[in-house]
């Protein structure tokens, strides 16, 4: 959940994601409704794999250092898989706007995903600027089946 002050994001990416993290960290960076955005990489000539990119950024959500996560691999379905090894995180890929407000709407995903090899940069721009705007709504129908999944969760113990 985001404060007043704004989101705190962690982005990430492997060497099949540089640009596309470089272009849309700078647009995170310039966006009022963003509190912080921190980088953990990674750079260009850096072969570093893409699980332990997603694990390490996801990890600083699930730890309540950051609010949201923003993953860019080849297709953003690694990083997606990566992430969601990380309790507590809730993660999806999407390339379309429906899915980025759902993603949150229905899901309460902390952490998007995309592939630079997948959707053009544009568009992946629009629908990030999208995704800040999409809060959960905690008192929604869709809480339940979120607090659902959550109880598949080895130390789950439900919040209400
Ligand atoms: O897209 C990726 C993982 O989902 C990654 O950027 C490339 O992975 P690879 O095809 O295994 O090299």
């Amino acid at each position: 959940m985001t404060t007043s002050a704004g989101w705190r994001i962690v982005v990430g990416n492997d060497e099949a994601g540089v640009e596309y993290k470089q272009a849309l960290m700078a647009l995170l960076e310039a966006d009022p409704r963003v509190a912080s955005v921190q980088d953990v990489g990674v750079g260009a000539n850096d072969s570093t794999a893409y699980p332990h990119v997603a694990v390490d950024a996801a990890r600083k959500v699930a730890e309540g250092e950051a609010d949201r996560t923003l993953l860019i691999c080849g297709t953003g379905l690694g990083v997606a898989i990566a992430a969601n090894k990380v309790p507590g995180i809730r993660a999806v890929t999407a390339h379309d706007s429906y899915s980025v407000e759902r993603s949150v709407l229905s899901n309460n995903a902390q952490v998007l995903t995309m592939g630079q090899r997948v959707i053009g940069l544009e568009l992946a721009k629009k629908l990030v600027g999208e995704w800040l705007g999409h809060h959960f709504d905690e008192t929604s129908p869709s809480a339940a089946k979120v607090d659902a999944i959550c109880s598949y969760e080895p130390d789950y113990t439900k919040a209400v």
